[in-house]
């Protein structure tokens, strides 16, 4: 990963567009980049924005969800349009900077994942592995007048990678620690969980998809208590009991025990899979706030039981350090603390180490643009399974 193109401690600017799975909105980043004269670089935030969508483009988002509803033209024309909203995320946090588009490098952009197949499908005799990303970069690129780098995820997946996840080659750069192995957990959608040994070299970091975040949460939410979005602050899963029978039954899902690498998405912990957890607490004659308890302590069992099967004996850590959204839900912290702990590890926030748990994933995405622009591979392919490092990213210019 070192870095051979540039000068030494040269710097610029650069944007990160990052629309998740939660797709709550655009979370837009500006950081600088620096060279460092080790292996790597430094990053730091100067403005953070995120841009929530109006809640009729995210219904049609979520309608694309459905393979039988998002058809060729609702697909193109939603690219088209994220193309347009990520154009005008980015040309804001640029303003909030205090800076104009001609000082920005690069805008780099993951767009929003509508499918994705990362184990691979025979047809026709080859193996098919897929993922489709949307917000066109062509629209970013000329509403802006910066080159912009999108579609990450296919190069990886090409060289049989998971294409996912992906901030783990950004994490190891701007967190590795010498003396204290890490856990970083991020809480979006879904969980992700990425461990950097103790003065590991990038080859040891590895990472995977623990399960779901706030996905079921936010699901469950939505159908038990019509016109919210989320368990804000946890009050809901706080008045609420685990039902520890219905706890169990869901902790069987496949899904924790497959081997790694793995990843997972909506196509597992979407609106199908909601429905089948309502439909047993209905009979079970369950509270609704006992159903959020319940599904918040999943979250946080899916992240410990993950650790003891995948990382405890080979990388016992120190610290688990949470970002994303879920780390807003004292009670889910709460949950993984009472996991973690007793397996020696402590339980930290992002914002707690003086990084922002929103802007992490924004930012990733603006150090991955750079490297692509720097021709430099910016994969991890112990981490995805991909057979070889790769350039990640299409650039439209
Ligand atoms: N104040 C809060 N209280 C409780 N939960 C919150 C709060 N703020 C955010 N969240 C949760 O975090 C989710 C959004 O998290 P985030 O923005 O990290 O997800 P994402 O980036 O879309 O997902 P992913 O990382 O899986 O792609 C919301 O849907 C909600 O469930
Ligand atoms: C296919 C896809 O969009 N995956 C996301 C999703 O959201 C969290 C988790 O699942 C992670 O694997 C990934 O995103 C982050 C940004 C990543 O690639 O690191």
């Amino acid at each position: 990963m070192k870095r051979e193109t540039l000068d030494l401690h040269a710097s610029r600017y650069a944007v990160g567009l990052m629309s998740g799975t939660s797709v709550d909105g655009i979370d837009a980043a500006l950081v600088q980049i620096s060279d460092a004269s080790d292996e790597g670089v430094s990053v730091r935030l100067i403005a953070f924005e995120n841009t929530p969508y109006p809640a009729a483009v995210r219904q049609e988002i979520f309608d694309l969800f459905d393979p039988t509803k998002a058809t060729i033209d609702k697909v193109g024309c939603m690219n088209v349009l994220l193309g347009e909203l990520s154009a005008e995320a980015a040309l804001a946090v640029i303003k909030a900077a205090g800076l104009k588009p001609a000082d920005v490098a690069v805008v780099g952009s993951h767009g929003q994942t509508i499918y994705h197949a990362p184990e691979p499908e025979k047809r026709h005799g080859y193996d098919i592995r897929y993922t489709v990303q949307i917000g066109e970069g062509s629209v970013i690129a000329a509403r802006t007048g910066i080159p912009c780098v999108t579609d990450f995820r296919p190069a990886d997946m090409a060289v049989g990678g998971q294409g996912a996840p992906l901030v783990p080659f950004t994490e190891y750069l701007l967190y590795r620690e010498a003396n204290r192995t890490l856990l970083l957990q991020n809480i979006g959608g879904i969980g992700n969980m990425t461990v950097i040994p103790a003065g590991c070299p990038p080859e040891q970091v590895y990472a995977f998809d623990t399960g779901p975040g706030n996905m079921i949460i936010d699901g469950v939410v939505e159908r038990l208590y019509p016109g919210q979005t989320m368990d804000a602050g946890g009050a809901i899963a706080g008045r609420g009991t685990v039902d520890e029978e219905l706890l169990e039954l869901l902790t069987k899902e496949p899904y924790y025990s497959q081997p790694l690498p793995k990843s997972t998405g909506r196509e597992m912990f979407g609106s199908v899979y909601i429905d089948r957890v309502l439909d047993i607490a209905k009979r079970k004659g369950m509270k609704a706030e006992d159903v959020v308890a319940t599904v918040t302590m999943l979250t946080a069992w899916s992240i410990g039981d993950a650790y003891r099967r995948y990382v405890r004996d080979r990388a016992p850590a120190d610290v688990l350090i949470v970002g994303g959204g879920g780390s807003y839900n004292p009670v889910l912290v709460g949950f993984l603390r009472r996991v973690m702990e007793p397996m020696g590890v402590q339980v930290m926030t992002q914002e707690a180490i003086g990084h922002s748990s929103d802007a992490k994933e924004a930012v990733a995405f603006a150090l991955l643009a750079d490297y692509a622009m720097n021709r430099q591979p910016n994969n991890l392919p112990n981490v995805t399974g991909a057979a070889r490092p790769v350039i990640m990213g299409k650039i439209s210019y």
